[in-house]
């Protein structure tokens, strides 16, 4: 049996361009359901998988932590906003594992992102470093698998909780969290268009934004 420890960590990476309700609230129902005392957000520096952001990383990584501020369960890495080059998780996880070699981790990816799973940078071995919790988000149905994933679902995926938590890493799990239909990309259109989005994200959040004069350019 895995000892839990406090060490152990929910991991969400991600561009956070801005952070919303989506990312936190599913963050901690995983935490929740999971056990797990802290989380780690991770603001991504260069996203390997999309265009440059539109707020850069130093504004992405304040927004992160001003949304969790108050709440000392969360914490934010500045981690792979320090490091030059694309921010490939494995290049993450592998410090965090170092740093922490006999916790759980527990990294959050939503349905759209593990779809495209196997196309991450050395995404077998990031199996080896973490449990993957994937997170179902409406407007994204489970459309069809990848071969490759398929077949590490079917090598790694773990039922419950409690298996999960006799591991360091290593098990996917399906996880459904309260289904929130936001997104950072509704939440810049509507900057640019001069339309609050407030309710959809943080009040320090939007307060930050507007202070920066962020996204009002689409
Ligand atoms: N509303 C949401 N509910 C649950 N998970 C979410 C939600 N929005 C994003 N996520 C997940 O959070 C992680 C980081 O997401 P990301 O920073 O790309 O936000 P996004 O809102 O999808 O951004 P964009 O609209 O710019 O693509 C991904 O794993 C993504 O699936
Ligand atoms: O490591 C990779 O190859 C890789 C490829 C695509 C995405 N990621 C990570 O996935 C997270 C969500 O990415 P994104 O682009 O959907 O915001 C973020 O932490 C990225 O660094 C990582």
């Amino acid at each position: 049996m895995h000892d839990s420890s406090n060490d152990d960590l929910v991991i969400l990476g991600g561009t956070f361009d801005p952070i919303h309700y989506g990312h936190l609230r599913a963050v901690e129902e995983v935490r929740q359901a999971l056990a797990i005392a802290q989380v780690m957000l991770i603001p991504a520096g260069h996203p390997p998988h999309r265009q440059s952001p539109w707020a850069d990383a130093h504004h992405r990584l304040v927004m992160a932590r001003i949304a969790v501020a108050h709440h000392p369960r969360f914490s934010v890495t500045s981690l792979e906003v320090e490091r030059a080059g694309p921010s490939y998780t494995v290049d993450t996880l592998n410090i965090l594992r170092q740093q922490r070699p006999q916790a759980i981790l527990a990294m959050v990816i939503g349905m759209d992102a593990f779809l495209r799973f196997d196309t991450w940078r050395d995404w077998q071995h990031i199996l080896e470093l973490t449990h993957l919790i994937v997170t179902g988000r409406p407007g994204w149905p489970a459309a069809e698998l990848p071969e490759a994933l398929r077949q590490a679902l079917y090598q790694r995926r773990c039922e419950d909780v409690g298996t999960l938590r006799r591991a360091p890493a290593g098990h996917i799990l399906f996880h459904t969290v309260t289904a929130l239909e936001i997104s950072a990309t509704s939440i810049r259109s509507l900057l640019a268009s001069r339309q609050s989005p407030r309710f959809l994200l943080p009040d320090e959040v939007l307060d930050y934004i507007e202070a920066e004069r962020l996204y009002q350019n689409p």
